[in-house]
């Protein structure tokens, strides 16, 4: 167990999915509770469920990253148990936690199933954890959220949760991106695609705009937690980096001079009045199909790469650039095939690419990895040696943050008005009861 000391316990902390069709609006009533989403939304989104008998493919996932954990972490000599807990569905967190208590676990490190910070990601991630504790009622003793965090809170805690910092910047995680999307571009190339000419489509959850700017410590906040920093570290700016580490790994392996790329989104919900980043992948593909390409994919490139040559404008014509030959697109914001995949990139934007007579390939998520699965253990044993107080260099490929564990105070906010903050009142949390 040394290199795990002082934990006794890993929680894996997730999302959570319905496990069959009587699940599937019980969960999506307890994944938008509070959060403004439209009736129709929350309808569609459970028709996306029928095509698979109502069942998640996400609780599979789990399971199998559980088992992959409790390997890799067996292959280092860490004897320690490793549980399960959702925020919207069985097992629920306050569940894992208990069980993982019961068998007599009292300081419990938790890793999250998001690989990058914001809201969603991150802090309500410790929310979720916050809330746990709070129903336990003594249950454990004390019980305590981020003992770093909040000394006199955790001072005489007898059950005590940490969370690990966002992984996304770790080498597993940038290598496997990598390895999956040159994967992708041989099979297109095996069907006889041009791989010079295709557009590499990089996609992740949207989130609303002022998610995003909520989604990294405030200037002040930042030189106090990572003083040697001078990037940006918002959730676009965390995709980025990932970004900028990995061309360069997929460039070599398929013997590339340059790889053309968009950053776009999927999955977004909400108000059709509030905004959330853009562009949707969808409208992306349409976009490509027609000669064209997003603003943001010139600018990305002019700061990724720094030569001239990469921002030069896509539409063909003028600059005589052959049209997009096809597309791989690569789901970087999420690590195994949850809906979000398996529907809104499988059906959705494969329907669409068919439909505008794009070539399309979806690379891998990182899922299985044995890379990625041991930065994963990597990240749970710098937790543990920050927690006995060592002087940890957190592991980085992108050399921008989040490297912190626990967040700021202005870090990661909801960015939306009345969603509870964390600290917030026992009432307020009574107000956001799950259904079961
Ligand atoms: C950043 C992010 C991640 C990645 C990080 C992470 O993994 O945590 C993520 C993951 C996931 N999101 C998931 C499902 C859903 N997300 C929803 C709604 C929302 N997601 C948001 C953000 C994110 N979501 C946001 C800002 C909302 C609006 C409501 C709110 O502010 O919270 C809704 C409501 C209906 C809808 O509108 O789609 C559902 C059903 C599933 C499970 C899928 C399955 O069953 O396999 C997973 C892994
Ligand atoms: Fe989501």
């Amino acid at each position: 167990m040394r290199g795990l000391t002082p934990y006794d316990a890993v929680l894996l902390l997730s999302y959570g999915g319905p496990n069959g069709p009587e699940d599937v609006l019980p969960f999506l009533r307890n994944a938008t509770r509070g959060r403004g989403i439209p009736e129709e939304r929350l309808l569609a989104v459970g028709r996306h469920y029928e095509r698979f008998k109502g069942v998640s493919p996400i609780n599979a996932w789990n399971r199998r990253l559980l088992a992959d954990l409790r390997r890799e972490l067996r292959r280092r000599g860490h004897e320690i148990p490793v549980g399960w807990g959702n925020r919207n569905w069985h097992p629920f967190v306050d569940e894992g936690l208990a069980e993982l208590a019961d068998a007599g676990a009292r300081r419990i490190l938790v890793l999250p199933t998001s690989a990058y910070a914001s809201y969603s990601g991150c802090r309500q991630y410790r929310e979720d954890l916050d809330s746990a504790l709070a129903s336990f009622e003594g249950r454990y003793g004390h019980a305590a959220l981020g003992a770093e965090s909040s000394a006199d809170n955790a001072e005489g805690a007898s059950l005590i949760v940490d969370k690990v910092r966002p992984f996304y910047n770790t080498p597993g995680m940038v290598g496997a991106q990598a390895k999956a999307i040159a994967a992708a571009y041989r099979r297109l190339a095996d069907d006889g695609i041009d791989v010079e000419n295709v557009r590499l489509v990089l996609v992740t959850h949207s989130i609303p705009v002022a998610m995003e700017e909520g989604s990294a410590p405030t200037e002040a906040e930042r030189s106090s937690i990572a003083p040697d920093l001078s990037t940006e570290i918002s959730y676009v700016a965390q995709h980025r980096a990932l970004i900028r580490a990995l061309l360069p790994l997929v460039r070599g392996s398929l013997g590339l001079s340059r790889i053309e790329w968009d950053l776009a989104f999927c999955s977004r919900s909400g108000p059709a009045w509030s905004r959330w980043l853009e562009p949707d992948v969808n409208d992306l593909l349409e976009e490509l199909a027609d000669g064209g390409a997003g603003d943001e994919r010139r600018e990305l490139e002019r700061k990724a790469d720094g030569g001239p040559t990469h921002g030069r404008p896509a539409r063909k014509g003028p600059t005589g650039r052959p049209p997009v030959s096809g597309v791989v697109v690569a789901p970087i914001g999420f690590i195994y095939d949850h809906m979000e995949v398996v529907y809104d990139l499988d059906v959705e934007a494969r329907g669409t690419a068919a439909k505008v007579g794009l070539p399309y390939e979806r690379a891998a998520t990182v899922s299985t990895d044995g890379d990625f699965i041991a930065s994963l253990v990597d990240v749970l044993e710098e937790r543990a040696a920050q927690a006995r107080g060592e002087d940890v260099q957190p592991v980085t490929l992108t050399g921008a943050g989040p490297f912190h564990t626990v967040c700021p105070e202005q870090c990661c906010r909801s960015g939306r008005p009345g969603v509870r903050q964390q600290g917030e009142s026992d009432a307020a949390r009574a107000g956001l009861r799950l259904e079961r």
